[in-house]
């Protein structure tokens, strides 16, 4: 570790792996079939078939099951639809995802009103997102990206309750979910997005700063409150072709108390806590 206040999302997905793979174990050893994880990749985007080849080794390493299926980028709505409901109705599979983004000319909002909230282990279902919403609800899953932002400020022995909370980006996958979660968890919470004004001193007043912008390194060192945690979800590439965040990490590491790296930061959390969410499903028909 090259300084104190590194949130290392390798070291910390590694361990949920870890127990998850246990928890596994311990299913089947009480006579119960593996968890079984579903993914529909629809298209030959080059990153999504990365990250469905990297679902399917980590279910595999842990000891879930996986089934694909692949559709070209020619593939109708309805195709994919019948293969939602298909899998809807096999009493097999506990978790159901579909890679995003769909081909332009599929609505992914047709797409996921078609998936079992009770098998929507992305928590992408517009119900899971409402009742993550709404007070004194609880969604069957929680989607798994700001599912792993909790989960990094939370084992890196950070207290959320009362903190000011800001949220740079509100898309349906990170920003708007993320932002609810630490309202769930009592801070207070400011979204800021595209259209907001004094964006910087905005994001000063931030205990906790969570970015999901998709602008390289936006986010430099006079942003930060000194002692902020900064969870970074940014995944962009710098001048020289590198992966980098929405944060500027060289220089904000000197003012954060914690942060998040790009790689290793965000970006592992989100397929351990696929993997959780897949277990978690299987357990509940299993285990009540
Ligand atoms: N159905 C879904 N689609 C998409 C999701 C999702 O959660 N569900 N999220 C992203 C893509 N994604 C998983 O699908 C994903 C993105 C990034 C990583 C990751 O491990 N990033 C690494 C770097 C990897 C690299 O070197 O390129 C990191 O940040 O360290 C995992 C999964 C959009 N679509
Ligand atoms: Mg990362």
């Amino acid at each position: 570790m090259e300084f104190g206040n590194l949130i290392d999302g390798k070291q910390i997905s590694a361990s949920i792996r870890l127990s998850v793979k246990e928890d596994v174990e311990r299913l089947v050893s009480q006579g119960h079939r593996a968890p079984c994880l579903a993914v529909i990749l629809v298209g030959e985007r080059v990153d999504s078939q990365t990250y469905v080849r990297n679902k399917k080794k980590t279910a595999a390493d842990l000891g879930i099951q996986s089934i694909d299926k692949v559709l070209p980028e020619s593939a109708t709505q309805q195709q994919v639809i019948d293969i939602v409901r298909s899998f809807n109705n096999d009493k097999d599979i506990d978790g159901i995802l579909v890679q995003l983004p769909l081909p332009s000319h599929i609505n992914e909002e047709a797409v996921l009103n078609e998936i079992d909230i009770a098998k929507d282990v992305d928590g992408f279902h517009p119900i899971n997102i409402g009742k993550l919403s709404m007070r004194g609800r609880k969604p069957e899953f929680e989607p798994c990206t700001p599912k792993g932002c909790i989960e990094l400020i939370d084992r890196s022995g950070i207290s959320i309750q009362g903190k000011n909370a800001v949220v740079l980006g509100r898309s349906n996958i990170v920003g708007l979910p993320v932002a609810m979660m630490l309202m769930n968890r009592d801070a207070t919470v400011t979204i800021c997005h595209s259209k907001t004004k004094d964006l910087k001193e905005k994001c000063r007043e931030a205990d906790i700063l969570v970015v999901a912008i998709g602008q390289t390194k936006l986010v430099k060192k006079d942003w930060i409150k000194p002692g902020a945690v900064v969870i970074d979800v940014g995944m962009n590439t710098d001048e020289n072709g590198k992966l980098c965040g929405d944060v500027d990490f060289n220089e904000c590491k000197q003012v954060a108390g914690h942060i998040t790296p790009v790689p290793g930061g965000v970006g592992p959390m989100t397929i351990a806590m696929l993997m959780k969410n897949t277990l978690t499903s299987a357990q509940k028909k299993f285990c009540n």
